[in-house]
């Protein structure tokens, strides 16, 4: 199948403002795309503003201002034409809880125009087996199972997840992921919304951090990842001052950053760098010169929490170079 050229989901300079024009403003301006059959993740803090961003791009509301295409069109004035093509699973289901889950997928399925099999959708989700359960008796994680396999009925071109996997064990999350997974092989675009940081690694091709209605960062994982300094961390060998570390990939470490934890195994430094096999490299053969081991030595690069971490941490600009990074460590840290 030949690839669209034009974006599935297209967003420019949204706004959304709650409660009239002298109202709270939960969307500030923001603009992403999302290409065919790729998966984007909005992450933020709470209140960040992903669900109201994802509201308006599935047509529930118009935007304050700014615009959203979906499959090319204007999810509100065309929503008879985009909502056939699209699956949204929002926070909160909502379907009658009397109903047993059959019924409830049944339901739904009759608004749609070419659903999949109820029972196809509810193997998709391993919930057939709960197929004569009443909602009401559903936990949690099965519920939150129900609602994607409503989402899942009508074999969208288009699937909106809003913190789809919340509440379920481990075993359904893995479960819900391989599910992604397999339908973005089949050309799915999906966009999700997620506090677990560990999903948007294994599933997003790219990803957007929001904070107070602002999209901070945004880039494929490694993207985002390389916006912060990797760490290189080992123990002090006794005598030795952090002063005489040796000038690493080309830089003496900031010293006015390095504050050097005292722990049960002596003094332990960690050095932030944004060249890490060169600084690696550089303080390697300075130890081997002087015959030095360096205990307990780890070397890394940033992960995805740390990059969030620091975005959520207003103290700190997250696209800033390392230098100024130190601000932002839990640990005691030196710049190189
Ligand atoms: N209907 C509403 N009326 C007024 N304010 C609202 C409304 N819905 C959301 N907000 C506010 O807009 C801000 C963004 O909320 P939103 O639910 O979009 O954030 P979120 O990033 O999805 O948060 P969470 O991660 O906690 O789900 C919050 O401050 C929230 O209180």
């Amino acid at each position: 199948m030949e690839k669209p050229t034009s974006p599935a989901v297209e967003v420019r300079d949204l706004r959304r403002r709650y409660g009239g024009p002298k109202g709270y403003e939960a969307v500030r301006g923001i603009s992403f795309t999302v290409d065919s059959g790729e998966l984007f993740a909005l992450l933020g803090t709470n209140g960040a503003g992903k669900t109201s961003t994802l509201e308006l791009v599935e047509g529930l509301d118009r935007p304050t201002a700014g615009s959203v295409r979906v499959l090319g069109l204007d999810p509100v004035r065309h929503r008879a034409r985009v909502r056939p093509r699209i699956g949204v699973m929002l926070q909160e289901g909502g379907f009658p809880s009397d109903l047993t889950v059959t019924e409830t997928a049944q339901m739904w399925a009759g608004t749609l125009t070419r659903p999949r099999p109820v029972g196809e959708a509810l193997d998709m989700v391993n919930l057939r087996h709960r197929e004569k359960t009443v909602v009401k008796q559903l936990s949690g994680g099965e519920r939150r199972r129900l609602d994607l396999a409503l989402a899942l009925l009508g074999r969208p071109e288009v699937l909106f997840l809003d913190e789809p996997t919340t509440g379920l064990d481990p075993e359904s999350r893995r479960n819900t992921w391989r599910l992604v997974r397999a339908l973005l092989v089949d050309g799915t675009t999906v966009v999700l919304t997620t506090h677990y940081l560990e999903e948007a690694e294994e599933l997003a091709d790219r990803l957007a951090i929001m904070h107070r209605g602002e999209i901070v960062t945004t880039g494929t994982v490694a993207d985002v990842v390389a916006s912060r300094p990797a760490r290189i961390s080992f123990d002090l060998p006794a005598g030795l001052d952090v002063r005489q570390l040796p000038p690493l990939s080309g830089r003496r470490p900031d010293l006015d950053a390095a504050k050097v934890t005292t722990g049960r195994t002596g003094q332990r430094v960690t050095l932030q760098t944004d060249t890490l096999q060169a600084a690696l490299t550089d303080l390697l053969g300075w130890a081997a010169a002087r015959d030095l081991e360096l205990p307990n030595l780890d070397a890394r690069s940033a992960s995805l929490e740390e990059a969030f971490l620091a975005v959520a941490d207003d103290r700190t600009d997250p696209t800033a170079n390392t230098t100024t990074a130190g601000t932002a460590a839990r640990t005691p840290e030196v710049a190189v």
